[in-house]
C-alpha cells in the first residue's frame, strides 16, 4: 500500500503502465476492434466529401445517382464496420474484468493471515466487484475511443487544411483551449473518483459487518443506526461522485461553449469567403461539416478522460491488493503418513504487530505424539495463537516450533497443513450442504470415510433425520444448527483429513451436558489414533487429558495432570473451584 502520493493518489505514471498491463494480453483483440473502428470512422469522413458531390451535382445538373448511392453506401458500411469493431471492444472489456477479477480473488486468497486482520471483507468486495467493472469502460470506450477519435480529429484537420487553411487556424485555436482545459481538470476527477470508490468500499464493509452480525444487530435494536452508517457511507460516495461529475461537466461546457464559438467564427469568416466569391457554397458547407466530425472527437476526449481517470483510481485500489505479500503457495500435499506427530514451543516470542503488545513472552513446551493434551489458562492468556503459530498464520519474532521434530519453517506450507486438523473456535461451518461442508478439506474421501467420520463424532443419527440427509443446507456459517452439532461437523471435516494433529479450539458458548458430553467422547476417540491438542475453556472436557498445559499472561506456567495440577498450581486449582463451583 505504500506507493501512494498526495492525496492517497499514486505516484508518478504506475498506474498508467498498470492499466496497460491490463490490456496487454488482449491487445489482438484491441487492435482488431480499433481496426475496425478507424475504418468506420474513415467511411464517416468521406461523407462530407461525398455530400459536397451530391451539392455540386445539383448545382450542375449533372447525374444524381451516382453520388447518392455513393454517400448511402458509406453511411452503410461505416455503420455496420462501427457496430462490430464496438462489439470486439466490449468484449474484450468484459474479458479484462474477467481477468483483473480472477487475478484479484486469487491474489486475496492466498494473502497471509495478518495482512488479511487488517483488511475490512466488504471493502475487499467492493474491489472485486465494483473497482474490476469500471476497467471495463477505461480499457474500451477510452483506450480505443482515444484512438479512433484522434484518427478522426486527425482526418478531419488535414481535410480541412486542404480545403481552407485560415478557418482552421480559427477552428484549433479552440481546441488547444479545450486540451488545456482538460489537463487542469484531469486530476480532480481522478481524486474525486477515487475518494468515491474508497466511500463505497466503506459502505460494503458497514454493510457485511451489519449482515454478520444479523441476530445481534437486530437484539441490540441496533438496525436503526447500522442503516444510518451505510448510509452515510453511501452518501460520501454520492458527494465524492457528484464532484467528479460537477468537474466533468464544467469540462463538458467549456468545450461546448468552445465548440459554438469556432461554429460561428468558421460561419462569419467563411460566409464572407463565400460572399465575395473567394470560396464555394458547397466548400464552407463540406468546412462545417468538418468541423462536426472535429467536434466530436472533443466530447469522446473529454468523456475518455473522466473514465480513464475513473479507471486509473480503480487500478490504484486493485494494486493495494495485488502488492501484498502471499504466503508460499501451498499446493495440496500427496497423501504422506498419518502417524501421529507431537510439538514442541522453544522460547516463542510473539506479537501480533511491532505495535502490539507481547502475546507470547518466551513460551516453550513438549507435547508428545498421540494422546490428548490441553491448554486451559484464563481469556487472553495466548492459547488460541499457539494454533495460529503451529499453522504458520503468523511466524513468531523468536524461538522456534517444531512439528514431528521438524521446524515449521523447514515444512513445505501444504504438508504442515495437510499434517493439521483445525477446528475454530465458534462458528466454524460454512454455507452449503451437509456434505459441503464435510469434503471441504478432503474432496476426495469416500462414502464409506463419511460415514465413518459421522459416527465418530455422532452426527450420524442427526443426517439420518434429516429429510434430504447429506444434501440438507446447512445456512450460511452453519446458521441451521445447533452450536454442538456445528462444532461436531468442524470436528468430522477436520477428521477426514486424516490429521496427524488435532487443533482444536473449543468453542467459548456453552453446550448443554448432551453435547459436551459426546464432544468429550469423540474426542477421547480420535486421540486414540493421533495427537489431539484442545484449548479448553471448561476444565470439564479435559479432566481425563493425558496432560494440561496451563497458560497465563503469555507464559507456561505449569503442566501435569489434571490431578497434579490441582496440587501444585494455584491458578489451575482457582479455575478448577471456581467451574466446577458453577457447574454444580
Ligand atoms: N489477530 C489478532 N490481531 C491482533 N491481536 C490479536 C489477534 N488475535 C488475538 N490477539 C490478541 O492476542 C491476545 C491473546 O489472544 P488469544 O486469542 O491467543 O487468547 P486466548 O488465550 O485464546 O483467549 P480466549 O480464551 O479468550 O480465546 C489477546 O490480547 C488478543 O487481543
Amino acid at each position: 500500500m505504500g506507493t501512494g502520493g498526495r492525496d492517497g493518489l499514486p505516484a508518478g505514471r504506475r498506474p498508467w503502465r498498470l492499466l496497460l498491463d491490463q490490456v496487454r494480453p488482449h491487445r489482438r483483440m484491441l487492435l482488431l476492434g480499433g481496426a475496425l473502428s478507424l475504418v468506420g470512422s474513415a467511411a464517416g469522413l468521406s461523407m462530407p466529401l461525398l455530400a459536397k458531390r451530391v451539392i455540386d451535382a445539383f448545382g450542375t445538373g449533372a447525374q444524381l445517382v451516382g453520388p447518392v448511392l455513393g454517400l448511402s453506401v458509406a453511411v452503410l458500411v461505416g455503420a455496420l464496420i462501427s457496430a462490430g469493431g464496438r462489439f470486439l471492444l466490449e468484449r474484450m472489456g468484459e474479458n479484462i474484468v474477467l481477468a483483473s477479477r480472477r487475478t484479484l480473488v486469487d491474489r486475496m486468497l492466498r494473502l497471509r493471515v495478518a495482512d488479511v486482520d487488517r483488511l475490512k471483507p466488504g471493502d475487499l468486495l467492493s474491489r472485486v466487484s465494483s473497482d474490476t467493472t469500471l476497467l471495463r469502460a477505461v480499457c474500451t470506450e477510452s483506450l480505443a475511443g482515444l484512438v479512433g477519435a484522434a484518427f478522426m480529429f486527425l482526418g478531419a484537420v488535414v481535410m480541412m487544411a486542404l480545403m481552407d487553411g485560415l478557418l482552421l487556424l480559427v477552428t484549433l485555436a479552440v481546441v488547444a483551449a479545450v486540451a488545456l482545459m482538460g489537463t487542469t481538470i484531469a486530476p480532480r476527477i481522478r481524486k474525486a473518483s477515487l475518494q468515491a470508490q474508497v466511500a463505497l468500499g466503506e459502505m460494503g464493509s458497514t454493510l457485511d459487518r451489519a449482515l454478520q452480525a444479523f441476530r445481534t444487530v437486530k437484539a441490540s435494536g441496533a438496525e436503526g443506526r447500522e442503516i444510518a452508517a451505510v448510509g452515510e457511507a453511501a452518501a460520501v460516495a454520492r458527494d465524492r461522485g457528484v464532484t467528479a461529475a460537477a468537474w466533468t461537466s464544467v469540462a463538458g461546457i467549456g468545450a461546448w461553449m468552445s465548440i459554438q464559438l469556432a461554429f460561428l467564427a468558421v460561419l462569419g469568416v467563411g460566409g464572407a469567403r463565400v460572399a465575395s466569391g473567394a470560396m464555394a457554397i458547397s466548400s464552407l458547407i463540406a468546412f462545417l461539416l468538418y468541423l462536426f466530425y472535429l467536434v466530436s472527437p472533443i466530447g469522446q476526449l473529454i468523456q475518455s478522460i473522466t473514465q480513464i481517470q475513473n479507471g486509473l483510481a480503480a487500478i490504484t485500489r486493485i494494486q493495494e491488493i495485488t502488492e501484498l505479500p502471499t504466503e508460499p503457495a501451498a499446493e495440496p500435499a500427496a497423501a504422506g503418513s498419518h502417524d501421529p506427530v507431537g510439538v514442541a514451543f522453544d522460547g516463542v516470542v510473539f506479537r501480533y504487530g511491532d505495535d502490539r503488545p507481547v502475546v507470547h513472552d518466551d513460551v516453550s513446551f513438549e507435547v508428545s505424539a498421540g494422546g490428548m493434551t490441553a491448554l486451559v489458562g484464563p481469556s487472553g492468556a495466548g492459547k488460541s495463537t499457539v494454533f495460529g503459530l503451529i499453522e504458520r498464520f503468523y511466524e513468531p519474532q523468536a524461538g522456534t516450533i517444531a512439528i514431528g521434530g521438524r521446524d515449521v519453517r523447514d515444512w513445505p506450507l501444504g504438508e504442515l497443513r495437510a499434517a493439521l486438523g483445525y477446528v475454530e473456535q465458534d462458528a466454524p461451518v460454512l454455507a452449503g450442504t451437509f456434505q459441503e461442508n464435510l469434503v471441504f478439506g478432503a474432496p476426495e474421501a469416500t462414502d464409506e470415510e463419511i460415514a465413518r467420520a459421522l459416527a465418530r463424532t455422532r452426527l450420524d443419527d442427526l443426517v439420518a433425520r434429516l429429510p434430504e440427509g447429506l444434501e440438507t443446507p446447512v445456512g450460511h456459517r452453519g446458521i441451521l444448527l445447533s452450536g454442538g452439532e456445528r462444532q461436531r461437523v468442524a470436528i468430522a471435516r477436520a477428521l477426514l483429513r486424516r490429521p496427524r494433529l488435532l487443533l482444536l479450539d473449543e468453542a467459548t458458548s456453552q453446550l448443554d451436558a448432551v453435547n459436551e458430553m459426546r464432544l468429550r467422547e469423540v474426542v477421547a476417540e480420535v486421540a486414540r489414533e493421533t495427537t489431539v491438542l484442545v484449548i479448553a475453556h471448561r476444565l470439564s472436557t479435559v479432566t481425563g487429558a493425558d496432560r494440561i498445559i496451563v497458560m497465563e499472561a503469555g507464559r507456561v506456567r505449569a503442566s501435569g495432570t489434571h490431578h497434579e495440577l490441582v496440587d501444585a498450581d494455584e491458578l489451575y486449582r482457582e479455575l478448577a473451584a471456581t467451574q466446577f463451583l458453577v457447574g454444580s
